[in-house]
């Protein structure tokens, strides 16, 4: 099945609310958009003639050795579009290869999705994304969760000091998860109300000082989710990041930034080698991986594409997102003459209005 094809029956098989908390994005859904079309106006400037009968593609990031360059994003409620929720995406990406990012939003506690993930896998890389919290002992708490479970890093969101206004959960009166459905890990922290979608923290008291406090809490690597700005990410690295996501939430809250692969170019420079960058946004084909990782990512995330397969096909679905985005992208390596991901480089992409 093509990724379209699975939106597709995702779409069939999705209560059409659910369906819309996913696809949609935030106020016109202007950045939703121009996520996807960014890549439309990049093309690559294959090599030829290099040698590439074999190929390796397979990259080092934090916390995850030899994985694959396409990473799971972290994309809440899982339970809410297949019943096996959060353990079969675990269980797709880890037999896979691939990062799973599951999160504070999840509709299971991450002990279980590192548990689902060892069944498909005998070290599979389970990331966790934390919003963290005003209240220090909270974060500590979830970190401290994350830790004990097994996960071999943290992902820190920093795009979301409010909540988007997602146009199309406000229109439906999407405001809250049904009954029988809670942000698992949310449960049992220290002063922190268990579980509904309004208790996941969102604050903007929150500053670098706060983060900085992160690293300090855990041996785990801490990576940072959301920057879009060249002068946020070397605050990141200056306090004690990681890597560093470029994303604008799939277009889900601030609606007049640009498209995140826009943004990636001058955010590598900034970095300047000192941590892995990755990007999400707008990845729906194997090109669009090539495009990322030549422009200067180490690795992508996709988020809804992921989901999709989920509600369409469960674990299997999941599966086959992934399977094709790396085969796809491994085919556009070969086609570029690419051995391994360094071979791309930022002179074989061009732009619409550039140079074609
Ligand atoms: C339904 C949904 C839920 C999401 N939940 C989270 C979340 O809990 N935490 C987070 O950091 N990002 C979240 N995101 C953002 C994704 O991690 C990622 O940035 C985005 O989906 C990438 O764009 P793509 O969907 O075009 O691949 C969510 C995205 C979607 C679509
Ligand atoms: C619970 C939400 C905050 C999850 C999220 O980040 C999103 O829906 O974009």
């Amino acid at each position: 099945m093509t990724l379209r094809a699975l939106h597709d029956a995702a779409r069939e098989a999705l209560d059409p609310v659910r369906y819309d908390y996913v696809a949609g994005g935030a106020g016109e859904e202007r950045v939703l958009a121009a996520n996807e079309q960014a890549f439309e106006s990049y093309r690559l400037l294959p090599r030829v003639l290099c040698g590439s009968e074999t190929r390796d593609t397979a990259v080092d990031l934090p916390g995850a050795r030899q994985a694959a360059p396409v990473i799971v994003a972290p994309t809440a409620f899982h339970r809410l579009m297949h019943p096996d929720g959060e353990r079969a995406t675990a269980r797709a990406a880890a037999a896979e290869g691939a990062v799973l990012v599951t999160g504070t939003a999840a509709t299971t506690a991450v002990d279980a999705v590192v548990a689902a993930a060892r069944e498909a896998a005998p070290d599979p890389a389970v990331w966790f994304q934390l919003y963290p919290h005003p209240r220090r002992e909270v974060t500590e708490a979830l970190v401290l969760r994350a830790e004990a479970a097994g996960c071999t890093a943290l992902v820190v969101t920093v795009d979301s000091p409010v909540f988007g206004r997602h146009t199309r959960d406000l229109r439906n009166g999407f405001t809250d998860l049904p009954p029988g459905y809670a942000a698992e890990n949310m449960r049992d922290l220290p002063g922190a109300p268990p579980g509904s979608l309004t208790d996941i923290p969102m604050s903007p008291a929150l500053s670098w000082r706060d983060f900085a406090g992160i690293p300090r809490m855990t041996a785990l690597p801490v990576l940072v989710k959301g920057v879009l700005h060249p002068a946020d990410a070397r605050l990141a690295v200056e306090h004690g990041a990681s890597g560093v996501i470029v994303s604008n939430h799939g277009g889900r809250q601030c609606d007049a930034v640009p498209a995140a692969v826009d943004c990636l170019p001058a955010v590598v420079g900034a970095v300047a080698g000192r941590v892995p960058v990755l990007l999400d946004g707008g990845v729906r084909r194997g090109s669009d991986v090539a495009v990322a990782l030549a422009l200067g990512a180490a690795a992508v995330g996709v988020g809804r594409p992921v989901v999709w397969g989920l509600a369409a096909g469960g674990e299997a679905g999941a599966r086959t997102v992934l399977a094709t985005l790396r085969d796809e992208y491994d085919h556009t390596l070969a086609l570029c003459g690419g051995r391994r991901n360094a071979d791309l480089t930022q002179d074989m992409v061009v732009r619409k209005g550039g140079t074609w």
